[in-house]
């Protein structure tokens, strides 16, 4: 049994969106599927993967490091103590042989994507969904496919006014989102305490709004911004700061008493570790967003949560960044409290298998073997697309 080759297409997931920090004109993925010679139902189980958005491609890592030392790995060198699975571990430490450690820098989403092709080519293999292996293997043993998930948008756009907002927001909660996620910092402060109070108006009981500054401002800002935001029953108040500004973010602690979230930005345990001992998160309200697309994996992801719960964090803080349906998975089999979703955005990337709905803010996953791609109509065609 062995990889026989790993392949990468960098794709457009462009649009005119905008953030705090940036736009989103020129934004690709990483589309990646790993070819075993693993035969299930009569073809060859291939395991693929992406990039959350936010990262661009990262083509030219993969192709130069990261793909070759793979294929050039001896086979039963990445295979699982039975034999008869390849070992996601393994695959890991041989792709970041010759890496030296810190500076984590872009190459943890190369890695990542990678990963990601990996564990779904593992599941596979196993003939189970992704979130069940991940239940037995590291978990409780059952897992529970029902997952909280929050609609993310609310972004800055070309002529769009309070009503476009207001009109998002309100197709986010009629398909049955209960939390819904705007950006702030991309305008004033008195344009965005308006933008807020317009969403505001139109949630009803257990509805809330996040808002997400893209890590935007200084402290100054970020603390004029909490004392603002005080004022209004945030579900939380997003990356006000650079991502490795640790005190930042414990200075903010201490003047805004709602819930903080941050994470996406840090690309491994490493650092997730610092933002923990240094940035003053609070593991009784605040949230942490790491994303395993953009930082390693799920190999690395493994590692953040075994050094939570040394912290005293529960993994039921973690709601990740990006939309896709590897958090999904993971949240299913380890308890996470939930996962993104850009119910309109990154598509075919994001989303969910076709057919399932968000009943009140909740998703149920199907049992796909996998992380659940061949359920996606739209996206599995792509992949196979690459694959062929
Ligand atoms: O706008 C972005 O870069 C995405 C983002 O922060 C999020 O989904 O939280
Ligand atoms: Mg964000």
């Amino acid at each position: 049994m062995k990889i026989v080759d790993i392949a990468e297409s960098t794709r457009p997931i462009k649009s005119d969106i905008r953030n705090a920090y940036i736009d989103f004109s020129k934004m690709t993925l990483s589309l990646v599927a790993v070819v075993t010679d693993v035969i299930r139902d009569g073809k060859p189980v291939i395991g693929y993967g992406f990039n959350s958005n936010g990262r661009y491609g990262q083509g030219g890592l993969i192709r130069d490091r990261f793909r070759p030392r793979i294929l050039e790995a001896d086979p039963a060198s990445l295979l699982d103590a039975t034999g008869e699975n390849i070992d996601a571990h393994k695959v890991w430490a041989q792709m970041m042989i010759n890496e030296k450690p810190g500076g984590h820098g872009e190459r943890s989403v190369a890695v990542g994507t990678i990963d990601m092709a990996v564990w779904d080519a593992v599941a596979k293999i196993a003939g189970k969904p992704l979130y069940q292996l991940l239940a037995e293997r590291y978990g409780t043993g059952t897992p529970n496919p029902r997952v909280f998930v929050y609609a993310a948008g609310g972004y800055y756009y070309p002529g769009k006014g309070l009503d476009g907002l207001r009109k998002e927001m309100e197709s986010y909660l009629a398909r049955g989102y209960s939390v819904v996620k705007m950006k702030i910092g991309g305008a004033s402060l008195a344009d965005d305490c308006e933008r807020i109070e317009s969403v505001l108006k139109i949630l009803g009981p257990g509805q809330q709004l996040a808002v997400d500054a893209n890590g935007r401002f200084d402290l100054p800002t970020a603390i004029a911004y909490g004392k603002a935001l005080s004022q209004y029953p945030l579900f939380w108040y997003e990356e006000a700061g650079d991502p490795l500004d640790y005190e930042l973010q414990a200075k903010l602690g201490e003047v805004y008493a709602g819930p903080m979230a941050t994470g996406e930005n840090l690309f491994s345990m490493q650092d997730a570790r610092n933002l923990i001992r240094h940035g003053g998160m609070r593991p009784d309200r605040d949230w942490l967003q790491f994303d395993c697309a953009l930082s390693y994996g799920l190999v690395e992801y493994l590692r953040t949560l075994a050094m939570l719960k040394e912290h005293g964090w529960s993994a039921s803080r973690c709601i990740p960044h990006g939309g896709h349906q590897m958090s999904l998975a993971i949240a299913a089999g380890l308890g996470l409290g939930g996962n993104e979703s850009y119910p309109d955005l990154f598509q075919p990337y994001g989303g969910f298998p076709d057919g399932v709905k968000v009943d009140n803010g909740y998703v149920t996953l199907p049992p796909l073997p996998g992380i659940g791609f061949e359920g996606k109509s739209d996206l599995i065609a792509e992949m196979r697309a690459l694959a062929s």
